[in-house]
């Protein structure tokens, strides 16, 4: 199989679909590795390390797609990317489908085999391929909230810590899986008092096992999410319905209860984010805004700002499959992994994957009844 890695072209997104030790695997396993020029540059990996390891240097995005059977990509596809699309390719990224439907219809329309990393699933309920960058990104969350909570910032000119005789900031999260326990455990660690609301109780008894009681855990509901919302310094959104469009949990009117200057990340926002007043997506090169005197921040592609850290901790979890996928070509390899088989957002013009079917209006086929 023909393997294509693009450049990444959404605003600051410097990581990278592959690294020189994945082009080396798929190599060995007698698959064609082709690169655009300077891909690996944002990560600090250079066109001679992926030539070294085996790959070949393309000068263009245009002619990465002409060749490829398989694209691999961090981000989802762009416009300038869509007419690149060609029929029955495999195209194996993030998608997060639930907020694009223009995207979802050119899948759709050229017929692209479109398997999302962050809806395949382990039987335990886990997502191996989202887990890395929620990792960075729940850290991320509470290192942008600290800076922006400072007075040149736009924030109220708080510390999250607070110091001796100065009570720290109030951090609540919203969502207490891998985003909000890695949130909360930064948050705890620069000596902030964290709240984390979560619907699942049994989650919830989780994160008061680990964190040893020093965080207040509540049930998300409407009525404690607006009680908390009203204390916070930092609110970080990190709800996940898997596949779906984020639940929008914080109203406007919660908003405007919040303290003026305080400071909301939300990290759903790549599924639609889950605040209310967050009415649009931010970049790394303009990344707030202020609405109701508390400052948004909705960046979607956050691990793209650490690219050395994030692009090794993707690579480290897409590889295996995407070898699986070469290997085996993407109908055995999804008949024969159900967690794979659950990435499989489009197939032959059609939805294949409920909760971004439901989100769009669109009307879903059961992949089982495609594959037969
Ligand atoms: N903006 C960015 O750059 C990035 C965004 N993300 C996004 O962050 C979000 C969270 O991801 P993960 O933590 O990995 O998901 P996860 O599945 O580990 O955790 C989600 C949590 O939300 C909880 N939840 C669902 N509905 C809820 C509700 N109504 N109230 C309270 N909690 C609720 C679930 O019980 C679960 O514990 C996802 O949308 C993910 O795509 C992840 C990485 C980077
Ligand atoms: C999860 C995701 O969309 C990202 O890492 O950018």
């Amino acid at each position: 199989m023909i393997i294509g890695v693009p450049k990444e072209i959404k605003n600051n997104e410097n990581r990278v679909a592959i690294t020189p030790a994945g082009v080396e695997a798929l190599v060995a396993a007698g698959h064609k590795v082709v690169i655009e020029n300077n891909a690996g540059l944002g990560s600090g990996i250079t066109n001679e390390e992926y030539i070294k390891a085996g790959a070949e240097i393309l000068p263009t995005a245009a002619e990465v797609f002409a060749a490829a059977d398989m694209i691999m990509k961090v981000k989802e596809p762009l416009p300038p990317e869509y007419p690149l699309f060609k029929e029955g390719q495999i195209l194996f990224t993030y998608l997060h489908l639930a907020p694009e439907p223009e995207l979802t219809r050119a899948l759709m329309e050229k017929k692209v085999v479109a398997i999302a990393y962050e809806t395949i699933q382990l039987p335990n309920g886990s997502l191996p391929l989202l887990t890395p960058m929620s990792e960075v990104a729940g850290r991320m969350a509470v290192q942008i909230g600290a800076r922006f909570l400072e007075k040149p910032q736009g924030g109220r000119g708080m510390l999250l810590g607070g110091v001796p005789g100065v009570p720290p900031a109030e951090v609540v999260i919203i969502g207490g899986g891998v985003v909000g326990t890695n949130a909360a455990k930064m948050a705890m660690g620069m000596g902030a008092h964290v709240t984390i609301l979560d619907k699942s109780a049994d989650r919830l008894r989780y994160l008061d096992d680990v964190f040893f009681g020093k965080i207040t855990t509540m049930m998300s509901n409407s009525y404690n999410i607006a009680e908390a919302v009203k204390k916070a310094d930092l609110l970080i959104g990190a709800v996940l319905i898997p596949g779906a469009r984020a639940p929008k949990l914080v109203t406007e009117e919660m908003v405007k209860t919040m303290k003026p200057g305080s400071v909301i990340v939300d990290v759903a926002i790549d599924q639609g984010g889950c605040v209310e007043t967050i009415d649009r997506v931010t970049t790394h090169q303009d990344p707030i805004y202020v609405k109701h005197g508390v400052v948004h921040y909705a960046v979607a592609n956050m691990p793209g700002a650490v690219p050395r850290t994030s692009t090794f901790a993707l690579t480290n979890v897409t590889l295996p499959y995407a070898l699986d996928i070469a290997n085996k070509g993407w109908e055995r390899a999804v008949r024969e992994d159900r967690a794979l088989a659950l990435g499989v957002n489009v197939l032959d013009g059609k939805v294949t994957y409920k909760a971004v079917a439901d989100s769009l209006g669109l009307p879903y086929t059961p992949l089982e009844e495609i594959l037969g």
